[in-house]
């Protein structure tokens, strides 16, 4: 069979074959075919992957290589991997802000590692080569500063407060902006004023993902929070325990209600390595996986309980820099991957500009 005969059929249909093995479709659906040209039985093609970092590219490339390699007539392939985190497009829409996408991390309970899971989570999206921001807007308890080793803001410079940065993440706090030790007694109409000037009046700048740590519960402020930014979504952290699971799926429904899709849940001090190498489940076993399962929404890992955790936090060093190779961290850089696909699928789903497609011959 001559290149000529080389139909845009069936190279679309051959590069249907392709799956994204994180997103778990095809590449075409997922829209990550930009340009594809035919010249002489040579084809180039384009592929967008949806994370700057994508663990996976190599598979990708060679998949999509022994895919059109099939074709009868195909000589060569040429892949061009490029990578542009997908958005929905409400934020700038809305807002006027450059920020791709924006996730609040949440819990049903206090205490169960939230901030220290959003922390990790945006330091590890920082490190595969994303742009990420990190706004605590955790009004009970901001610990983002302490746990990322920053304790004020950088000069006020133009109109707009400039964000710390710490691990390539650009994080701003409710805890900068008050004396330390002080309660802060906010309701509801004080909070929503204050998250819009977190969004309005910092310097974010270019952001593919905005991390948000909120406070725990169905308060004020998430309310606040999906009130002011249309949200990509959110993710429910919790232990496996049941009251931990019980307040979450509670928040779990508070999110649904208000129209915010929930990305996934975390099962956070999942079970504590002891020395011998066996397991405690120091918080029983497996409920952050059931709660996922019940709600129908990605369940996207479990973290261990180590004392490496709490240390990186105290001392203002991630584990994910900190102890990059331990069972914590390497937990935390998955999920923080598995996150990123679900919020590319999410905004995939309203963002489908046609591919160029050119057959010269
Ligand atoms: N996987 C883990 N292993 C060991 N310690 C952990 C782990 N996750 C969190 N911690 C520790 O548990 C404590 C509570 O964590 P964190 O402050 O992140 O919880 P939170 O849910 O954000 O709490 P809050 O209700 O104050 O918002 C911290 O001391 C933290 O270092």
């Amino acid at each position: 069979m001559s290149a000529n005969a080389l139909s845009q059929e069936a190279l679309f249909s051959a590069l249907r074959q392709v799956k994204d093995p994180e997103l778990g479709r095809d590449i075409v659906s997922l829209n990550m075919v930009r340009h594809l040209e035919v010249d002489d039985g040579v084809v180039t093609v384009e592929i967008v992957l949806t994370t700057p970092a994508c663990p996976l590219r190599d598979q990708i490339q060679d998949d999509v290589k022994a895919a059109l390699m099939a074709l009868p007539g195909v000589k060569e392939v040429r892949v061009n991997l490029q990578a542009n985190v997908a958005t929905d497009g409400r934020i700038r829409g809305s807002l006027q802000l450059p920020v791709k996408n924006a996730v609040a991390v949440a819990s049903g309970k206090g205490g169960v590692g939230k901030t220290t899971v959003a922390v990790n989570l945006a330091v590890a999206l920082a490190k595969e080569g994303a742009t990420v921001g990190l706004l605590d807007a955790d009004i009970y308890g901001p610990n983002v500063p302490t746990m990322l080793g920053v304790d004020r803001l950088p000069p006020f410079q133009g109109e707009k407060l400039q964000p710390a940065e710490a691990f390539g993440v650009k994080v701003m706090s409710i805890g900068f902006l008050v004396p330390q030790g002080k309660p802060l007694i906010w309701r509801g109409p004080m909070l929503h004023s204050a998250i819009r000037q977190f969004l309005s009046d910092v310097a974010w700048g270019e952001l593919d993902y905005l991390i948000i740590d909120l406070p725990p519960g169905t308060g004020d402020a998430p309310l606040s929070l999906a009130q002011s930014i249309p949200l990509t979504g959110a993710v429910i952290v919790t232990l496996p325990q049941a009251v931990s699971v019980e307040d979450a799926a509670r928040s779990l429904e508070m999110f649904r209600e208000l129209n915010v899709p929930v990305l996934g849940v975390i099962e956070n001090m999942s079970y504590l390595e002891l020395p011998d190498g066996s397991r405690m489940d120091v918080f029983g076993q497996g409920g952050g996986e059931k709660l996922a399962q019940k709600a129908g929404v990605p369940f996207l890992g479990n973290i261990p309980m180590d004392p490496m955790v709490r240390v990186g936090g105290d001392h203002g060093s991630p584990v994910v820099v900190a102890k990059p190779d331990s069972a914590p961290a390497k937990a935390l850089k998955e999920i923080a991957r598995r996150l990123a696909a679900q919020i590319s699928v999410t905004a995939l789903q309203a963002e489908r500009p046609a591919p160029k497609i050119e057959i010269t011959g």
